[in-house]
């Protein structure tokens, strides 16, 4: 450092920049932060390893951060058809009759809440049967509440697993979009959900404009205090075992323009999310989340409002090889990364752990 700029000398003192005596201002700036750092940071390992934050068992339950709990999660209901097989790809994928054993059962462990999803029947053009009185959807909130009255039931608000071509939306005989049409059926499926009770519904459609229809609709309806959490779906194959056993798969083309770009979704999702907050969203649903967790981290940094991860039904299939033990770890993961609450099919294999560790 000739002329003398900054810096410490041999025995820790500050060498002067020009003045001998009097050392200039970034020399004294350095000296103090250097300082500082020597006060806050250890920069060197201790001779012996021990690090006291972790080396006593009490000391370690004292500074933990938040573990998980059944309380975190949710599971998946696919309510199926009547004459559906029985051993179903999926777990938490049971006809009519098994919701009660099912739903009692998660209730049992902890596990908040269900997302329910229904097999849809009468599929046609116009999404008849998604509007039918007392059809799948209606039948499993019932039984859900029936049995359970204090798990939190959210339902999916989508047309797809009720028109025939398996798109989300209505088209128009032109094959483009009837915008009219998919806000009015998105509207009159989330007050049919309300009316049978319903807590939160969970529009999937990712059609702009849609969720200020349903908020509305719910209000008009009486039901102020029903939420409304819209998907931010990411176009993936991990929605794969989903879309086979619930036959919603499109029978022609894809989802993509509906969905969010994989190699925009740190950005397009912030943007979407913001969007739905302003037409009255209240909470918000990611999925899927293996990979996406840069896409949660930026959306919980973004949100403050409620946000639920969707492990999806493909990423359950991908991760079996962790075992429970190593599941367990990466839904904390979700949690750690700013979910609120982490919808897996996991729910009930990971409760039962948790609750066996407690023991
Ligand atoms: N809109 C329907 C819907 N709702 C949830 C999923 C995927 C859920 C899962 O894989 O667990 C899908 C599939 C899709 O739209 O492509
Ligand atoms: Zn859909």
């Amino acid at each position: 450092m000739a002329g003398g700029t900054w810096g410490r000398g041999a025995h820790g003192i500050v060498r002067p920049c020009r003045a001998p005596s009097r050392p200039c201002l970034p020399t004294l700036r350095r000296y103090l932060l250097d300082r500082m750092t020597i006060l806050t940071e250890r920069d060197a390992p201790t001779p012996d390893g021990i690090n006291p934050a972790r080396a006593r068992r009490v000391v370690r339950a004292l500074y933990t951060g938040p573990a998980l709990t059944a309380a975190d999660l949710s599971a998946p209901l696919l309510t199926l058809p009547d004459d559906a097989k029985g051993g179903s790809a999926l777990p938490g994928a049971v006809p009519l009759a098994g919701i009660p054993a099912t739903v009692a059962r998660w209730a049992e462990l902890g596990i908040a809440g269900v997302k329910a999803f229904a097999y849809g029947h009468d599929r046609d053009g116009r999404a008849t049967g998604a509007l039918a009185p007392g059809n799948r959807m209606v039948a499993t909130i019932a039984a859900v509440k029936d049995i359970a009255p204090d798990t939190a039931v959210t339902t999916e608000v989508c047309g797809c697993s009720w028109t025939d071509h398996g798109q989300c939306v209505l088209r128009t005989d032109e094959g483009g979009i009837d915008l009219d049409a998919t806000y009015q059926l998105m509207a009159d499926m989330a007050v049919q959900h309300a009316d049978a009770g319903a807590d939160v519904v969970s529009p999937t459609a990712m059609l702009d404009g849609s969720i200020r229809v349903v908020r509305q609709a719910l209000d008009a309806a009486g039901h102020r205090d029903v939420g409304v959490n819209p998907n931010l779906a990411i176009h993936t194959t991990l929605y794969g075992p989903f879309k086979t056993l619930m036959n919603t798969d499109p029978r022609a083309g894809h989802r993509r323009g509906l969905q969010l770009e994989p190699g925009r979704a740190d950005r397009d999702t912030i943007t979407q999310a913001r969007r739905w907050i302003t037409e009255g969203a209240d909470s918000l649903t990611l999925q899927p989340v293996m990979t996406a967790v840069d896409v949660l981290v930026r959306l919980r940094d973004d949100q403050r409002v409620p946000i639920v991860a969707y492990s999806t039904s493909g990423e359950w299939a991908a991760l079996q090889a962790l075992g429970t033990s190593g599941m367990v770890e990466y839904l904390t993961m979700l949690k750690r990364a700013g979910a609120d609450q982490v919808l897996t099919f996991a729910a009930e294999a990971a409760a039962q752990y948790l609750e066996a560790g407690r023991a």
